[in-house]
């Protein structure tokens, strides 16, 4: 199996960065965020809408944006398996040329780029858990490769405007995240056993069920994206939690702390399911000084009460 150093000297910019932008040295904090609301929603955006400091633009990123920044954090992308396979060439578009792009702004501002790239990038893995320097084991040609092989080119274009331009560059490796104020008919997995527990509908796991992931809670994962941005390791750096869990497991977890009645069903599986996914965070803990808080039996609870909110439904106890 293949792995390399990531941060060895090939991975050095040949040129200066080019001159920061002023904002850096500014005193107030401005947001802008552009997003094209496919998988997005306004409403998880209403308590800033408003304002003074806060901007929001509805902007596709295949699109060239012309704003002045000192900052980006480049997360545009829809994220979940049946979002990002329904129009795989608009998914494999806002990686690569979405990517281009938001490296294209960060050249002409001189701002620093952090990339929300993918544990995906390790396909289905043949080391567990996964360090950064593993080279992944993806299928070029599937019907995932538009999400995977899509983030492993925007992972090149952001190393080689870096070695080639001089840009700073930050890449975060994430692991599957959750947490209050996703979208309820996301389709992932966390997502979907707790709106269908509160439903009282029956859980669905994929077969075969004995296929792991490992969940990060959504103000870790913030914390650990934050503290790339500001230090001084481009990654890429894998932030997730390595509490590893089958689908079963997770399931049983949803129905006991959630709704003991609801049924656990097995349905039909996707092709190029990974069967297995934790983090190696060696390397966060050393350069970021990061490890996750949240367990996922107190992180579940969280989100089912924004989840039971939304849908109308109180908890009977
Ligand atoms: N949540 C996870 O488990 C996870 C894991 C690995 C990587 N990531 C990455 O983190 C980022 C955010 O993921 P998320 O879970 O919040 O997903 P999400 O689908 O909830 O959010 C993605 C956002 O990007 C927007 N978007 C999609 N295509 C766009 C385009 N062409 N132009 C502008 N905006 C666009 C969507 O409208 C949405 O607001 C993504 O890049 C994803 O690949 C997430
Ligand atoms: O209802 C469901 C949904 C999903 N699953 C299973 O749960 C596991 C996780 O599936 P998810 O759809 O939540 O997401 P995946 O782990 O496949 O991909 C995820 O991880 C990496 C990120 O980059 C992606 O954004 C995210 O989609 C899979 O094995 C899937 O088969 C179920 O058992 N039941």
């Amino acid at each position: 199996m293949a792995t390399n150093s990531s941060n060895g000297d090939t991975q050095k910019a040949t040129k200066q960065p080019p001159m920061p932008s002023p904002l850096r040295f500014s005193k107030f904090f401005q947001v802008i965020v552009a997003d094209n609301f496919f998988t997005g929603s306004k409403d998880n955006l209403k308590k800033w809408i408003g304002h003074p400091r806060f901007e929001l633009i509805r902007h596709d990123v295949t699109e060239k944006l012309l704003i002045e920044v000192d900052q980006i954090y480049h997360l545009a992308c829809p994220a979940s398996p049946i979002f990002y396979k329904y129009n795989p060439v608009k998914t494999i578009k806002t990686n690569v040329i979405g990517t281009l792009n938001m490296l294209g702004l960060a050249k002409r501002v001189g701002a620093r780029i952090l990339l929300t790239s993918t544990s995906e990038v390790y396909g289905d893995p043949l080391v567990h858990p996964q360090p950064e320097s593993y080279w992944g084991n993806v299928n070029p040609i599937g019907v995932r490769s538009c999400y995977d092989e899509g983030k492993r080119v925007a992972e090149t274009l952001m190393f080689d405007y870096h070695r080639q331009h001089g840009i700073e560059i930050r890449i975060a490796r994430i692991f599957n995240t959750y947490g209050p104020r996703m979208n309820i008919d996301d389709g992932r997995v966390v997502s979907n056993f707790i709106a269908q527990a509160i439903r009282g509908e029956p859980l669905t796991v994929q077969v075969p069920g004995t296929q792991t992931r490992s969940f990060c809670y959504v103000s870790d994962m913030v914390d650990g994206l934050i503290r790339l941005m500001e230090g001084e390791n481009t990654g890429p750096i894998n932030i997730g939690n390595p509490g590893e869990f089958t689908m079963i497991e997770l399931a049983e977890n949803v129905k006991e702390l959630i709704n003991p009645a609801v049924e656990i069903k097995m349905v039909e599986n996707t092709p190029d399911d990974p069967r297995q996914r934790k983090p190696d965070i060696t390397k966060a803990k050393e350069l970021l000084g990061w490890e996750p808080k949240v367990k996922l039996r107190d992180g579940l609870p969280l989100m089912e009460e924004d989840f039971r909110q939304r849908l109308g439904v109180a908890k009977n106890n």
